[in-house]
């Protein structure tokens, strides 16, 4: 049985990892927080899973790296310089990045994509999320995917087409572009809608998430994919072939 060790052990989806694995009889390797010996831990692991801050992913991404081993990245809040980092670690090592390790929310930007793609840009997108009073990062790293999902779909760059935080006199909306808008309360585990609106009709996808077991559940799966993997960078429409 291989074993797996947790990055950011003892916050809420730290929790949430060992009561799914503690259920399916999966073995940890150890977990480690802030100050944690990273290294020390992807020695004794076969795989790493990190859900912790984007500052310790350098430091992650070595360990995994220097033990020569799989790493699944559930961190958000992750910028263009986390994003080459892990380029260039995935040269070495199978790494998957997501936003969202649930079943419901990769077949969601799936649909998304889709959706995008068959409807023409007179079908504008906006993103609406709501997530616990604790969260520190926004539009939240699903939100980013979908948008992500919906850009591809679309042809264009999310970057050059997103909006976020609309406040004041903004003007009409501009034609293409995707709206991103995050709420922030209570015990929330995560809400996901993508509206098309179009004229005269609206389309509205949505996910939620009821327990952050989903998340552990998929990040496992995830983990357990990547052993044995060619170096490369994956997501988890790979693992789950859609
Ligand atoms: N991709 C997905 O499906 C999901 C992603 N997430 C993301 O996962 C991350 C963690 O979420 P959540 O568990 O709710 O957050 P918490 O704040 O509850 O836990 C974060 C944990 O990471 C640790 N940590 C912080 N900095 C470091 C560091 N430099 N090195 C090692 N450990 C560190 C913290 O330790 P300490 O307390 O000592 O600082 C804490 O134990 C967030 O970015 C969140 O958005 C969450 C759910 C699903
Ligand atoms: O911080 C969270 O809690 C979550 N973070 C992820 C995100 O930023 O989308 C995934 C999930 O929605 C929960």
């Amino acid at each position: 049985m291989p074993s797996f060790g947790i990055i950011g052990s003892k916050g809420a989806m730290g929790e949430a990892l060992h009561r799914v694995v503690d259920a399916s009889g999966h073995e940890w390797a150890g977990g480690v927080d802030k100050g944690g010996d990273v290294a020390g831990l992807a020695d004794a692991s076969d795989a790493l899973i990190d859900f912790s801050a984007p500052g310790a992913l350098q430091t992650n991404l070595h360990a995994a790296v220097g033990a020569g081993i799989p790493i699944v990245i559930g961190t958000t809040g992750l910028e263009d310089q986390h994003h080459a980092a892990i380029d260039s670690a995935a040269r070495a090592v199978p790494v998957l990045q997501t936003g969202n390790t649930s079943l419901g929310v990769t077949l969601l930007a799936h649909l998304v994509r889709e959706a995008a793609q068959r409807l023409g840009d007179d079908w504008d997108i906006e993103i609406v999320e709501m997530h616990h009073r604790r969260k520190v990062d926004a539009p939240s790293g699903t939100a980013l995917l979908l948008g992500q999902a919906a850009a591809q779909g679309r042809g264009i760059d999310l970057a050059a087409n997103r909006e976020s935080g609309r406040d004041g006199h903004t003007g009409a909306r501009a034609r293409g572009v995707i709206g991103f808008a995050a709420l922030r309360g209570g015990t929330v585990a995560g809400e996901h809608s993508v509206i098309l609106a179009g004229e005269e009709e609206r389309l509205t996808l949505s996910h939620s998430a009821e327990n952050r077991a989903i998340f552990a559940r998929g990040a496992l799966k995830a983990a357990e994919w990547l052993l044995g993997r060619d170096p490369g960078r994956y997501t988890m429409e790979d693992v789950l072939e859609l």
